[in-house]
């Protein structure tokens, strides 16, 4: 190792989720400078405990004094933590809460506790697909496109990413500044995610028969989940190297995932588990689709006294379905070295072993 010993400490905010367990592990297996991994979280995933070098702190990000506690002393923070919720799971309130009053706090207190670098996990929804339906093809962080922010989910992750890049340069005790940049993923696949997790279970309800609903023309871009967590990585160790040409930058998530419609890219993970993609051409048609996306708005409404109903289609998630969004970049790789860590057949079979070994246990709990 070299002269440098083990003296960075992190802290990772929302260390506990699907992206930020696997950021967690990374930083473990691949940063020979780490001290220290302080995962912070409202929930708490108590099989972590016994890992080396990882220390749990259960806050919320809301909480400016938890948050405070938790940077004391860090070298670099990356804050994933996040509502991640496009279908009226939790109220407008609470996601700017935590998206964005969170994100604050978090800028608060690397300011007041002299901790000087920040990687932010921003997400593709701070450009789009918009409402409107504009396709984004094989867009770069210049691209232009109209973004169109409506849901409170997409406009609490522009508020927040607008926060963390405008805190680039905010001075510090000891005459130091703040360096700060943001990653922005395309959606994110790999083992543990829930919402293949959600499909996989809707499959066994129709006897592994997947319906076709979305044109397969319609491009979504997806990225590894490990890929993702190597880039959090390499980003949060060049920006102490060249804080300069990183501070204040935003980077698409990106990695050699095909393009697809958002169904067949599922199906890559799901066939293996013998599921079937039905019909070759959507077989509902497209206005049927928005009338079943409005009526589940309206049960939600009818049924919010009683219960949160929140399916996963709705008239905002067909829009993102139906809406070509993806991105062809190589400015992760110049500004920082990124090079995907896993290939397309090493992160999909990953993501199916994982899927397969549920799809195990869950027979054996029938
Ligand atoms: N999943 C995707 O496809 C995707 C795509 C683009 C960007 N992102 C972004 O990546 C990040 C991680 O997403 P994820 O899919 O892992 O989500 P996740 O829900 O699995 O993880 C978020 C974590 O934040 C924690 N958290 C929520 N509220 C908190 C609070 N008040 N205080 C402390 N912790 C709190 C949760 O407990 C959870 O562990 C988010 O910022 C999200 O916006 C996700
Ligand atoms: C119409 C259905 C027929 O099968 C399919 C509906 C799929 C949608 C539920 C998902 C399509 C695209 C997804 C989003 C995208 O991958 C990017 C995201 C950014 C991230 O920051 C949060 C999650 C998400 C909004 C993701 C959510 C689910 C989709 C809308």
């Amino acid at each position: 190792m070299g002269s440098t010993s083990r003296n960075q400490i992190y802290l990772v905010t929302g260390g506990c989720g699907f992206l930020g367990k696997h950021l967690v592990q990374m930083l473990l297996e691949q940063e020979p400078d780490l001290a220290e991994v302080r995962v912070f979280d409202l929930h708490l995933d108590e099989s972590m405990r016994h890992l080396n070098r990882v220390t749990l702190i259960q806050g919320d990000i809301t909480n400016p004094e938890d948050v405070r506690t938790a940077v004391q002393g860090a070298n670099v923070v990356i804050h994933t933590a996040s509502l991640v919720d496009v279908w009226g799971r939790f109220s407008p309130e609470k996601i700017n809460a935590v998206n964005v009053c969170g994100t604050q706090n978090v800028i608060e207190a690397c300011v007041s506790e002299g901790t000087q670098y920040l990687v932010y996990t921003s997400s593709m929804e701070v450009v789009g697909p918009n409402t409107k339906g504009d396709h984004f093809y094989r867009g770069n962080e210049n691209t232009p496109y109209k973004s169109i922010h409506e849901l409170p989910y997409p406009v609490s992750k522009t508020k927040a990413e607008k926060l963390v890049l405008e805190a680039n340069g905010r001075p510090m005790k000891g005459g130091k500044h703040l360096v700060t940049c943001a990653l922005r993923p395309t959606g994110i696949y790999g083992e543990n995610h829930p919402l293949i997790k959600e499909f996989y279970k809707q499959g066994l309800l129709t006897g592994r028969w997947m319906f076709r609903a979305i044109p397969a023309s319609v491009e979504h871009g997806r990225v590894y989940v490990g890929n993702v967590a190597w880039m959090h990585l390499l980003a949060a160790r060049k920006i102490q190297e060249s804080p300069v040409s990183m501070g204040g930058q935003v980077y698409y998530c990106y990695d050699s995932s095909p393009y697809k419609s958002y169904e067949d890219f599922n199906m890559e993970i799901l066939r293996p588990c013998g599921f079937r993609l039905l019909g070759s051409r959507p077989l509902i048609p497209y206005f049927l689709l928005h009338l079943i996306a409005f009526l589940n708005v309206f049960l939600q409404w009818v049924l919010k006294p009683f219960f949160t109903y929140a399916p996963i289609l709705n008239p905002y998630t067909l829009v993102i379905a139906s809406t070509t969004f993806t991105v062809a970049t190589d400015k992760a790789q110049r500004h920082f070295g990124y090079k995907p860590q896993y290939t397309w057949e090493e992160s999909l079979s990953r993501t199916v072993k994982w899927l397969q070994e549920v799809d195990t246990q869950t027979q054996a709990g029938k």
